[in-house]
């Protein structure tokens, strides 16, 4: 008798296994009793016959709760009717645990709960479809970069210093010093990249964010390459080979997923580069035409990257935002220093900002200027500005926001269903 998964039923047709497993769901027609079994890998219907098992498998199927672990035994049988193609017909049943009455029945549940019971939640058939497409493209991101001559390298996540502006920095202590949860590895990136060329980090990043949107995570996953002698249009044809690439990869590979989430999948079989190009001053242009009142030198909101986005049929890139509005360490045009040589990448479908990226200054005396007007505390820079020093380089990179990418590609409301355990505003737990 073989210990088998359900994802490997096929290769044990007319043979008895045993699975070990939780039973999603049943219900009886008397005689006849259907177990729902979910082992993780899939499910499978168990059929069992009142008259060919022993009063005490019957029984033990009687008990059976929602979400009780067990193991099966019986033999498989192909069954066109069924979802998965095949069936199981039972002959035993060791029951593990019988399970307390679980808290997420199979009906409606507010978001407040189930985020309380999320722990839980993420064995609803829904939640592992995410799941799955989340980790299908993290793979396919890794694949990419690894195929095109990056190495992975691994930033420090207690940093001395801010990348992305001091207003949500999470400060913690460092002995006696003071240290700050990571809000990029790019700079640290930076530095790789002159050691190795292409590099990229896949982490987790922090923000004390006050924002309570759709979009905003507290703590969230960024992957972000960086490279040596690239400028910025190189830095976007990267951008849109990778994401390109990763669309493809989940179209390939995660049908049976896509369909359990209820994605259509048209919008995604769209996304192929090269992505178009907008500056922000083209963008600031067609805003007011459909109606804003924008004024060149703000920030793009998410209505607005939903308006501009509307015009496109995949994702567009907006560039040369003016320098004001961005990171300190974003490089000038050099035909107009007000702008930045740098892009946001904008999903459709009203997704939003899913990339940052820009070409980064290599200028020395131009980094100290911009130390000072940003009043960043230069002694924790002098690492930074070191690269500056010892070989400076054109280079470029950019940070792929992953539960963003995921929402997308998935086309879920909320950027709290591509997380395993979301850390959001008042969310801590579980
Ligand atoms: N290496 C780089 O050049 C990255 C650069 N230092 C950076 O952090 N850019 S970014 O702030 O736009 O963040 C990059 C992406 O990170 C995502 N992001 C950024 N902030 C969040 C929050 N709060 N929640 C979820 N996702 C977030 C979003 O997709 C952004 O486009
Ligand atoms: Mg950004």
């Amino acid at each position: 008798m073989v210990l088998t998964m359900i994802r490997d039923i096929a290769a044990h047709v007319g043979k008895e296994v045993k699975l070990g497993g939780w039973l999603y769901n049943k219900r009886s027609s008397g005689k006849i009793q259907f177990l729902q079994i979910r082992d993780g890998s899939g499910f499978i219907q168990g059929v069992l016959v009142k008259s060919q098992v022993s009063p005490e498998v019957w029984e033990n199927a009687n008990r059976l709760t929602q979400e009780s672990s067990l193991y099966v035994r019986g033999t498989v049988r192909q069954d066109d009717r069924a979802p998965s193609g095949y069936e199981l017909d039972v002959t035993d049943i060791e029951i593990i645990q019988v399970a307390d009455e679980y808290p997420i029945a199979l009906k409606e549940h507010g978001v407040e709960f189930l985020m309380d019971h999320r722990h839980l939640w993420i064995r609803s058939p829904r939640q592992q479809a995410i799941l799955r497409i989340r980790a299908e493209i993290i793979r396919a991101i890794q694949d990419y970069l690894n195929r095109n001559g990056f190495t992975l390298v691994d930033p420090p996540i207690l940093t001395p210093s801010s990348c992305e502006g001091t207003t949500t920095l999470f400060h913690t202590k460092y002995f006696d010093e003071d240290a700050y949860l990571t809000q990029s590895g790019q700079l640290y990136m930076e530095a790789a990249a002159m050691a190795l060329g292409r590099v990229y980090s896949f982490g987790p990043t922090f923000r004390a964010e006050k924002s309570k949107t759709r979009r905003h995570l507290i703590e969230f996953w960024m992957i972000e390459p960086e490279m040596a002698f690239v400028d910025h249009e190189g830095n976007m044809k990267i951008q849109e080979e990778l994401v390109s690439h990763v669309v493809q990869h989940v179209l390939n590979h995660c049908r049976q997923e896509l369909e359990t989430i209820g994605r259509d999948i048209a919008p995604l079989e769209r996304v192929k580069p090269p992505f178009p190009r907008i500056t922000y001053d083209e963008a600031v242009e067609l805003l007011n035409k459909e109606g804003f009142e924008f004024e060149w030198g703000e920030d793009f909101g998410a209505p607005h990257e939903t308006k501009i986005a509307e015009s496109f049929d995949r994702p567009v890139f907006i560039t040369h935002y003016p320098t004001e509005i961005k990171a300190f360490y974003m490089k000038p045009d050099p035909n107009r220093p007000e702008v930045v040589l740098g892009a946001d990448l904008i999903a459709p479908e009203g997704y939003g900002e899913i990339i940052g990226g820009s070409q980064r200054i290599d200028d020395p005396q131009l980094l100290e200027q911009r130390f000072q007007e940003h009043k960043l505390p230069r002694e924790a820079y002098q690492w930074y500005m070191d690269l500056r020093k010892y070989g400076t380089v054109p280079h470029s990179g950019f940070g792929l926001g992953l539960e963003r990418t995921v929402a997308w590609i998935c086309g879920l409301d909320h950027v709290r269903e591509t997380i395993p355990f979301p850390r959001m505003l008042n969310r801590l737990y579980p």
